[in-house]
């Protein structure tokens, strides 16, 4: 069932709604196949009115009560049912503002309702434009939703959203790929995209990732135009406890590639990250030096690179397809990395991705922490986005 029906359905008049925000400070643990992880629960929960409220976390803000009139306290005197709640994941919270944008207001819609009608459907498809899945896709999924509907094939509200949910799982499903296993060594993979996208903080996730699946991995500080950038990759190493190729103040990323790639067959790496300057799509120049930067890593190796990963920031929304193109015309792209979706609400631009660009999708950032990259899961992301409960 979905937890805004749910909520609504049990909703007592006088329940006071709770807000709580995803709060990043809390310590990550590793990376964790969806669904299994059952970290503390910071998600809305509603609490049957019986039960003495625990004392809040500071996080949470609640509007005051207001005074409780004799049919509320009528109301609560009366015998609960006291429902458990499954203990929501971490990542699940860490979606909150992107289920929140849309799931708002669709309890109400539905409170009362059993019939599907025309207001109904224009809502799901405002909230799904809102969501930034954008136009083509939202309009291929409510067609299919009215075609459904006129075959009799949806009767009810909880029919269509799983019906709902289950036309978008397929849609993020077709473009999927088993992620390549490094069996080469090394697997040099080369990591590109915008300025501030969070590529050298997703490398230094990725590199936790294959560190944590036993592989040998070493990184390559490959962005020599910000010289922070190679001072934040060498953070990043010691605390994965790996070898970084580069220092501060070297100028050519084509060579610093090139000695990475040989220091790693030297030393028996499995996997080569190599971090690569932030450049816009629009600017042909550094297009070009990207090109050259593949081209010296595949004569480095024969067969490297392995991968070429974009890293895309989800709060961009739809410019993050135009990126995608380009680079992928320059390049050859041959995965992503959607960073940021735990500060954004527009969830949705991974459907759109998806659909116009036929990438897979390989892993998702959603934190700051070592262990906030998670390997793509379509069906657990569109759960917790429709906050589908039976994960
Ligand atoms: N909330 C959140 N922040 C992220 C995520 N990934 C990266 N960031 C933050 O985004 C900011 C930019 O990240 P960087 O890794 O420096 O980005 P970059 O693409 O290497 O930047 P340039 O080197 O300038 O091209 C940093 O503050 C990161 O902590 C994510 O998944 N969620």
């Amino acid at each position: 069932m979905f937890g805004f029906l749910r909520r609504k359905k049990n909703q007592v008049p006088g329940d006071a709604a709770i807000e709580s925000p995803v709060d990043s400070s809390v310590d990550a643990p590793e990376v964790d196949t969806l669904g299994t992880d059952t970290s503390p629960i910071t998600e809305p929960v509603e609490a049957p009115s019986t039960i003495e409220p625990e004392p809040l976390p500071a996080v949470i803000t609640a509007e005051p009560e207001p005074a409780q009139t004799s049919t509320q306290i009528a109301i609560q005197s009366a015998p609960q049912p006291v429902t458990q709640e499954k203990p929501k994941s971490r990542f699940w919270q860490q979606l909150a503002r992107a289920r929140n944008n849309f799931t708002e207001g669709l309890g109400d819609l539905f409170l009362g309702k059993k019939a599907i009608d025309d207001e109904l459907l224009e809502e799901v498809e405002t909230r799904l434009i809102m969501a930034d899945v954008g136009q083509a896709t939202t309009r291929a999924l409510i067609d299919a939703l009215h075609q459904q509907i006129s075959r009799k094939q949806i009767n009810d509200t909880e029919a269509l959203f799983e019906t709902l949910s289950q036309l978008m799982i397929e849609r993020l499903e077709r473009v999927q790929k088993p992620r390549p296993a490094p069996t080469e060594q090394p697997h040099i993979i080369v990591v590109c995209g915008i300025n501030g996208a969070g590529k050298t903080t997703t490398i230094g996730k990725l590199a936790h990732h294959y560190k944590q699946s036993g592989h040998k991995v070493m990184l390559a500080a490959g962005d020599t135009f910000r010289a922070a950038a190679v001072e934040q990759l060498i953070t990043w190493g010691e605390r994965n406890q790996i070898p970084v190729i580069g220092e501060p103040g070297r100028q050519d990323s084509a060579s610093v590639l090139f000695d990475a790639a040989q220091s790693a067959r030297a030393r028996n790496m499995d996997v080569l990250i190599a971090d690569t300057a932030g450049r816009l799509h629009t600017q042909g120049g550094l297009m070009d030096e990207l090109k050259k930067l593949i081209r010296v890593v595949s004569k480095s190796i024969p067969g490297a690179p392995h991968e070429i990963l974009l890293v895309l920031d989800a709060s961009i929304g739809q410019n993050a397809l135009n990126q995608a193109r380009q680079f992928h015309e320059a390049v050859g792209v041959t995965g992503l990395i959607v960073t940021k979706l735990d500060g954004t609400a527009k969830g949705g631009i991974l459907f759109a991705i998806a659909d116009e660009l036929k990438l897979p999708i390989d892993f998702i950032g959603v934190g700051e922490q070592i262990a906030d990259l998670r390997p793509f899961d379509p069906k657990g992301y569109v759960d917790a986005l429709l906050d589908r409960e039976d994960i």
